[in-house]
């Protein structure tokens, strides 16, 4: 069975059809990644999901078999499925700790405080934020380690699945690099991994699974190399804007 379920979902503004009639599902343990131009539908799927801010007008969402949709955010994060945003979102005047803190008590409500701060530290680590800089302020820190601040606050849920929302938006190069191998690790954790990007590169890297979005549509899913080289996907890129290979 799919660890994650998304059937038939729909989601219209006024007249606008942000997705029609998406499905896909997603196997434990593996990264499945989502591509699409901009406004394709991909940030407000990942909304749908959580139900943060709203969720689906039609359709099925099953994490474990068990239906989400309708259910409160708090409650979904419970069953074991978290997301970051496209920008980087944390407590800014918290220190690094207390935001890794407030996903660990968040994430890990049955353990013991000690268990929490282990979680937190943990999550940190995992992310590559070394201890000395555990006390500073979020905002004191550069975009990339405020992704990675947002992505370590997200780990110490310990979550089963995880929803990351163009991680590489914004990072440069070798800061790509650096996230590429940071979602290998988690992953290898044996957190499920559903993830949205532009940089088909990085999609192509990490992905065993692509679905590609186009004005709220499944325009192909498969194998990622397959649906890279399929024709509307290509034209759906270049139609809009060239690939960031
Ligand atoms: N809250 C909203 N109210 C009205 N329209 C919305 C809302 N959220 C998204 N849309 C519209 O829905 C469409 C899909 O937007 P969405 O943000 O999901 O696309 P996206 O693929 O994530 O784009 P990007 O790559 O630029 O982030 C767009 O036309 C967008 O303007």
């Amino acid at each position: 069975m799919a660890l994650l379920d998304v059937r038939n979902v729909g989601k219209a503004f006024g007249s606008l059809k942000a997705l029609d009639d998406v499905s896909f599902s997603v196997n434990a343990g593996e990264i499945f990644g989502i591509a699409g131009p901009n406004g394709s539908g991909k940030s407000t799927l990942f909304n749908t999901i959580t139900g943060i801010p709203f969720g689906p007008d039609r359709g099925k969402v099953l994490l474990d078999g068990a239906e989400i949709q309708g259910k409160s955010g708090n409650d979904i994060a419970r069953m074991g499925l978290a997301r970051t945003f496209q920008r980087e979102t944390s407590f800014d005047k918290l220190t690094v700790f207390e935001n890794a803190m407030i996903g660990a008590t968040y994430g890990g409500r049955q353990a013991t405080p000690t268990a929490q701060r282990d979680n937190a530290a943990e999550a940190l680590d995992v992310v590559g934020i070394a201890a000395k800089d555990f006390g500073r302020l979020a905002e004191e820190l550069s975009v990339f380690d405020r992704k990675c601040l947002m992505l370590a606050t997200a780990v110490a849920m310990g979550p089963r699945i995880l929803l990351l929302d163009e991680p590489a938006s914004g990072l440069t190069k070798p800061e790509i690099e650096t996230s590429i191998g940071l979602i290998r690790k988690i992953a290898a954790r044996g957190i499920t991994i559903v993830l949205i990007e532009h940089v088909l590169t990085f999609l192509m890297t990490l992905s065993q699974h692509l679905l590609v979005l186009n004005q709220g549509q499944m325009l192909a899913m498969g194998d990622p190399k397959t649906v890279i080289s399929d024709p509307r996907v290509v034209e759906a890129y270049l139609g809009t804007r060239k690939p960031d290979l």
